[in-house]
């Protein structure tokens, strides 16, 4: 499609250049019959161009294949008209008027043709040899004392390639060049979201999403729930195995996490240090505590080993639900949830508790 594009100027430029060239030396008066067979051969192709143009969201969709022979046709038969109006120019008497004017032309339309046709190099280089090779048989076959202008022509066209084969160049590697930069913006927008350490998300992008989520519940007047689960003690399993194994815990945890929420809409986040966070749209207190608990166990029962270390780990988990509403802060959630994790710590760890008024009071206090 941008072959298309950067082909538009040529569209007009070939349906213009026989006009161009005949009206202001007069040539139209004294060839009218020559003048007029070129001219309008040349607009009639330049008018099924813009056509092929206008129809080709229709086209293209349905016949790619039939759309690019037509476009390649079409935009060859015009540089066959012009080639072979040049070769003309070079030996015949009556266009001798205006044979500097068609010199100067055909090497500014060879030009600007394989440059706009670069992007594909093969359909560039044989408009170029439509344009060249009428001139240069005529000048090697059929006048005498024309061999210089014929490797004139030949030199000309030979470094017009070389020209067309490195902006063919460039242009793809601006495409090589596109799709790194590409591929670099979304791993940077993948390490906003994700925590590197347990590769679930970051707190940065649980926030954003939880904003997105509470506004959407309260449009479709859904309940929504948190899960804040915590790590029992583990600070003591730090001070005991040492960090690497602490971080190697919290992995375990995110994993043994994420494969039990597994619902699509489920939201799971590392919410800080030794917390995570789980988001669960649509799902009443009752179903919330079922799947905390489901967690709990699950937690419980998968003992963590590393480097012949085996250490048995549990989680508190506070569970909040709420029918989110206008004018309501969206962090009440979180902090109703995090009352109840101080409920279930308190009551001996490995527990779920729900959020009660009873929760908050005791956290004021
Ligand atoms: N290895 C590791 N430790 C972390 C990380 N983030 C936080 N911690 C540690 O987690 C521990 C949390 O300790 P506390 O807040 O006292 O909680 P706890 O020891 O789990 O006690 P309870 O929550 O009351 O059961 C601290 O020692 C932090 O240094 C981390 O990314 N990696």
């Amino acid at each position: 499609m941008d072959l298309l594009s950067r082909s538009m100027p040529g569209i007009f430029i070939y349906g213009l250049i026989f006009p161009v060239i005949f009206f202001p030396l007069g040539f139209n008066k004294l060839q009218p019959e020559i003048s007029w067979l070129f001219a309008t051969s040349m607009l009639l192709v330049s008018s099924l161009r813009l056509v092929h143009r206008v129809y080709t969201s229709v086209i293209y969709p349905k016949k790619p294949k039939l759309w690019r022979h037509m476009f390649q046709c079409l935009s060859l038969s015009q540089a066959i008209i012009l080639g072979i109006f040049f070769a003309m120019t070079m030996y015949d008497p009556i266009l001798e008027p205006i044979k500097t004017i068609s010199f100067m032309t055909i090497g500014g339309v060879c030009a600007a043709a394989l440059i706009s046709l670069s992007p594909r190099i093969s359909i560039a280089l044989f408009n170029l040899l439509c344009l060249v090779t009428p001139s240069i048989f005529v000048s090697f076959f059929v006048i005498e004392d024309s061999l210089p202008v014929g490797f004139m022509i030949c030199i000309y066209s030979g470094y017009l390639v070389v020209v067309g084969m490195r902006s063919n160049k460039e242009y793809l590697r601006s495409f090589v060049i596109e799709a790194q930069l590409e591929k670099q913006r979304q791993e940077l927008e993948q390490l906003n979201k994700i925590d590197p350490l347990t590769h679930i998300y970051n707190r940065g992008y649980f926030n954003t999403a939880f904003d997105i989520q509470w506004h959407s519940s309260i449009r479709q007047k859904k309940m929504l729930s948190v899960l804040l689960i915590d790590i029992d003690h583990f600070k003591a399993i730090n001070d005991t195995h040492g960090h690497l194994f602490g971080d190697k815990c919290l992995n375990h945890i995110a994993q043994t996490i994420s494969a039990t929420a597994k619902r699509k809409t489920d939201l799971i986040a590392r919410f800080g240090g030794e917390e995570f966070v789980i988001l669960l749209p649509d799902t009443d207190e009752h179903n919330a505590v079922d799947i905390a608990e489901q967690v709990r166990e699950q937690i419980a029962s998968q003992p963590f080993s590393y480097q012949q270390n085996e250490l048995a780990l549990t989680a508190s988990i506070g569970v909040a639900c709420v029918l989110p509403m206008v004018g309501v802060n969206s962090n009440s959630l979180i902090e109703k949830a995090d009352a109840a994790l101080y409920d279930a710590k308190d009551q001996g760890r490995n527990k779920v508790c729900k959020y009660t008024e009873s929760s908050r009071q005791q956290q004021l206090l």
